[in-house]
């Protein structure tokens, strides 16, 4: 069994008045990919904005590779090489792709001073970007821009790479090449938390997976046992038999 490589432990989150997580208990593998289900409004973003620090947990504990980081800012948490993508892709529309991609890039100020095979290897995994490398990113379509977005993400390299629904409003053949450029990312030893609402996606493509409900999360385990079990699926996800 492998190693956790991020934890939280009894978190709560508020958002103003409201008590949003009410106690997520959540163990990322170390070099799987773990799905976050559940239904709207389940609590998946905040859970991932509060990994974030983009909210404060109010109680309880995020841990990282064994260090707390429940009291860290978004900038620190970055530093640490996770990277999150949120549901809105925060794209720049009028800037190019390859501007795009430089802002991501720490440590380069020109496309020359970027590191040519890693960009080589993300060029493979989205053809997308290269091929559109010089157009403005908001002439891309919602899957091409999804595609720039989990690029721009890893334009360095990441021990953890975290996504809000990246096959949201993707047609079945961009899908496809999501799913195939998850899991090589995955083979390249990346830890990769996708909150989707999906199934199929998550079928495809999770070892681990979680359900929340309502601030909590109510179910953890294999992807394939959850897979496997259509009560079950019905019974955590509302999905029809
Ligand atoms: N900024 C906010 N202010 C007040 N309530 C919020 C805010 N953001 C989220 N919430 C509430 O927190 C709860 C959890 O929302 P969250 O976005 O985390 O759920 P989710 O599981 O990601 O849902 P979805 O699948 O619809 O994106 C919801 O009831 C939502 O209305």
């Amino acid at each position: 069994m492998s190693a956790n490589l991020l934890t939280l432990e009894g978190v709560h989150t508020h958002i103003g008045a409201y008590h949003i997580l009410h106690g997520v208990d959540l163990a990322i593998p170390k070099g799987q990919l773990t799905m976050l289900l559940g239904r709207n409004g389940a609590g998946k973003t905040t859970t991932l904005r509060t990994i974030m620090g983009l909210w404060q947990a109010s109680q309880g504990k995020v841990s990282f590779a064994g260090r707390d980081i429940t009291r860290l800012n978004t900038p620190q948490i970055a530093e640490l090489n996770i990277a999150y993508v949120p549901e809105s892709m925060g794209i720049f529309s009028d800037l190019t792709v390859k501007e795009n991609m430089l802002l991501a890039a720490r440590s380069a100020s020109r496309a020359s001073q970027m590191d040519a095979a890693r960009l080589k290897w993300i060029f493979s995994l989205f053809p997308a970007v290269e091929k559109f490398w010089n157009h403005p990113a908001g002439k891309l379509s919602g899957g091409q821009k999804q595609m720039l977005a989990v690029a721009r993400a890893i334009v360095e390299p990441r021990e953890l790479l975290i996504v809000d629904e990246p096959s949201k409003g993707l047609a079945p053949a961009i899908i496809n090449n999501m799913i195939d450029a998850f899991a090589q990312l995955k083979a390249s030893g990346v830890t990769i938390l996708l909150v989707e609402q999906n199934i199929n996606f998550a079928k495809r493509l999770g070892d681990t997976v979680a359900v929340m409900d309502n601030g909590r999360v109510v179910h953890a385990g294999s992807m394939k046992e959850l897979a496997e079990d259509a009560a079950l699926q019905q019974s955590l996800l509302g999905l029809a038999l």
